[in-house]
């Protein structure tokens, strides 16, 4: 359903400052694909998903979804059917707007179409549903402004808005990262609920290894801007973090001495 074809993204091509963030990917996603994606720094995780997300031009490469040639489609109009969370739980929501009122929003934005009526007390209770879903007591505050809410109150929030209508891609840049252990744990099985039940394709970045072996059904692993490892099926269900780590000093040739990477022993 998504597929990269020798997609290479340069950042300040032809200085002195050149760096080839992603060197001729290829990667064939299929449909349901939950795709955990790990590396070290500076790999190029995030810079995959923004090629995808049409936040960055591609220098060269196409990029196919559903067969539709998108390698050109602005931003804007991907964010239609490619659904986004960040790191940042700032990002995603309309701070001063109300939890209702956001969700409002991304019902007639993703599925064009309009309140004609206002808010009625049918998609009042379709949202309450949504919220309460989340174990975090939402459905009790659609009128509470977003600001007002905890870090992971926002980020299960901007999970229920990136999926309220089921997006074509769910991309997930350490979409828990800025959490405490207890609420990442929480977002993380909120993510596992939402995207296998509506079996949305999803693409989630994490640093944590652990995460990336129990989480989804297949894991990528980059380096320099190459995809080095990718593991599915039951080679992924039966992985150690102790295998997983020498599949990557075999893979990349160097130690594993990753700092950011976490084995899963902090959260
Ligand atoms: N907009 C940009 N302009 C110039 N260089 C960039 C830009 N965005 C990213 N880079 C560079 O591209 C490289 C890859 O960055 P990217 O954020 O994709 O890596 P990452 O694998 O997500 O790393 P991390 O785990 O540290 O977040 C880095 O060297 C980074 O400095």
């Amino acid at each position: 359903m998504l597929e990269l074809k020798g997609v290479t993204k340069i950042f300040n091509a032809g200085t002195v400052n050149e760096n080839v963030v992603l060197r001729d990917i290829n990667l064939k996603v299929d449909e349901g694909d939950f795709i955990s994606i790990i590396g070290s720094n500076g790999a190029g995780k995030s810079t995959l998903l923004n090629v995808i997300a049409g936040v960055y031009p591609v220098d060269r490469g196409t990029i196919l979804l559903d067969g539709r040639d998108i390698t050109r489609v602005p931003e804007h109009e991907r964010a239609r059917f490619i659904g986004r969370v960040f790191q940042d739980p700032m990002k995603g929501t309309a701070p001063s707007m109300t939890i209702e009122e956001n969700l409002a929003i991304a019902y007639c934005r993703n599925a064009r179409r309009t309140l004609k009526w206002g808010l009625n007390n049918k998609l009042r209770e379709e949202f309450r549903q949504k919220l309460a879903e989340t174990g975090l007591g939402l459905e009790n505050r659609l009128n509470y402004k977003v600001k007002l809410l905890s870090g992971g109150q926002r980020q299960a929030l901007t999970l229920i808005i990136a999926t309220m209508v089921k997006p074509k891609l769910l991309l997930l840049d350490e979409h828990t990262a800025a959490l405490d252990p207890s609420t990442a744990r929480l977002i993380n099985n909120l993510t596992e609920k939402v995207v296998l039940q509506k079996g949305i394709t999803t693409l989630m970045i994490t640093h944590n290894m652990e995460h990336a072996i129990k989480m989804g059904n297949r894991l990528i692993m980059m380096d320099k801007g190459q995809i080095i490892l990718d593991i599915k099926g039951s080679d992924k269900t039966s992985l150690t973090v102790n295998e997983l780590v020498g599949m990557f000093e075999q893979a990349a040739q160097r130690k594993f001495d990753e700092d950011r990477i976490m084995l899963g022993a902090r959260s």
